[in-house]
């Protein structure tokens, strides 16, 4: 693949093409605060890329949820949804098929229509001073291309503005749901190494899956043979090995981009992490098992201090009965949820910790993710 050809602003990642557009307030900080402003004349056109899909529907919520400031949306997708309608914000809007000329009127485009999809559209929208927040893995490690939780690290966006052309990466929302709980309790005491297990819903693998785990269900429960269209094996009341391909290592390419993607967001290539990354048959959040060793002391009551003080982090740690976080408390919400904390008896000090976590995976491991970082354009 051509390497990305970013306009080049001297004390500036990307070109700038003007001032910031009146009437769009920017905030200050590091950007877990809402936008108040939908439809404005002098609003940003937005587009979205993959609007079919599940993290493009739940793009049209979050960015109506959140008043997301935009004078135009553009919805699209393949071929096969062109002509087909959304509803947005009391509109009735029509369905474009995306091709390079989507973007000459679009100042933010929302990808999330697969990495394939991106790498073959990014450069008409940034040619036309479009600012892309991509949704896929496709530049996620691309050396300049920032790579953004906004409560984590939205200071690395700097200098990324509407009007000007760019590429800003959402992470994999395994990574984005266990930064969001560890970074606060790194920051305390320094991570120095992460062991995850992952237990990953149907949403992850889009739409077809979800349906698919279903209609297995329904079959499964009236004594059919199951249908296995999405993955080989059976997912209904059932767990296998994420889908994603094996590497040489013998990890899978999930558990890698968690690895890889904590050093780009932390800058920190030395910090170690192991990760074991199982698909379950949860419908839309994902859940994770996360061990930490760290740097320096912290006590079970700092550790859920820094959590309680992390805007997008709630606790459910009812030790009396027995009551922490699932999938379901974070389903449809915006707040990654942590609860099991705990000293790891292993050691015998306060260095290592045990913590469980659930997140929307659509939602904050997505497209809540995507248009905080979109709000930080403005
Ligand atoms: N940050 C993260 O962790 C996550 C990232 N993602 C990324 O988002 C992508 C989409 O995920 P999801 O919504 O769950 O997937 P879905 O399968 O539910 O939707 C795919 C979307 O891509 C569109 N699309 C497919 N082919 C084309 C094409 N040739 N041209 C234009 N649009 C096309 C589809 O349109 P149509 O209906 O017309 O086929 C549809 O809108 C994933 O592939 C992944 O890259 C997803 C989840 C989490
Ligand atoms: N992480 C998603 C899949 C996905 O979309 O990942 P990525 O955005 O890294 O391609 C899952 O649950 O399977």
């Amino acid at each position: 693949m051509a390497p990305l050809r970013m306009p080049v602003l001297r004390g500036s990642p990307c070109l700038a093409l003007g001032a910031p557009q009146p009437g769009l307030r920017a905030r200050p900080g590091r950007g877990a605060a809402v936008v108040r402003a939908a439809k404005t004349a002098d609003g940003p056109s937005v587009a979205i890329a993959g609007v079919t899909g599940a993290v493009g529907q739940e793009f049209l919520r979050v960015l109506k949820e959140r008043d997301f400031p935009y004078s135009k949306l553009k919805p699209l997708a393949s071929a096969r949804s062109a002509g087909k309608h959304v509803q947005f914000d009391g509109q009735d809007i029509v369905v474009e098929e995306l091709t390079a000329d989507s973007f000459k009127d679009v100042d933010i485009a929302l990808f999330s229509a697969g990495g394939s999809i991106t790498k073959k559209f990014a450069q008409a929208a940034i040619d036309s001073n479009c600012m892309i927040v991509d949704n896929s893995s496709a530049f996620r490690m691309t050396d300049g291309v920032p790579l953004i939780i906004p409560e984590v690290n939205g200071e690395d966006m700097a200098g990324y503005k509407v009007g000007k052309g760019g590429i800003i990466a959402n992470p994999n929302c395994s990574t984005i749901i266990a930064l969001m709980a560890v970074t606060p309790l790194h920051k305390a005491a320094g991570v120095e190494r992460m062991v995850i297990s992952t237990y990953q819903a149907a949403s992850g693998a889009g739409q077809a899956a979800m349906d698919e785990l279903v209609l297995q269900m329904r079959e499964f429960l009236d004594g059919k043979e199951v249908t296995k269209e999405i993955f080989p094996l059976q997912y209904a009341f059932n767990l296998f090995s994420h889908n994603s391909p094996i590497t040489d290592t013998g990890y899978n390419e999930e558990e890698m981009k968690m690895v890889k993607e904590t050093h780009k967001i932390w800058k920190d290539p030395d910090v170690k992490v192991t990760a074991t990354c199982i698909r379950v048959p949860v419908m839309r959040a994902h859940a994770e098992s996360i061990n930490l060793q760290l740097k320096n002391p912290l006590t079970e009551s700092e550790a859920r201090a820094a959590l309680n003080s992390s805007p997008g982090v709630s606790i459910i740690d009812d030790r009396e009965n027995n009551r922490f976080p699932t999938p379901l408390d974070a389903t449809s919400r915006d707040d990654v949820y942590v609860g099991r904390v705990r000293r790891d008896i292993s050691r015998g000090d306060d260095k290592g910790l045990d913590l469980f976590v659930c997140g929307d995976q659509i939602k904050k491991g997505a497209a809540l993710n995507a248009v905080q970082i979109a709000e930080l354009l403005l």
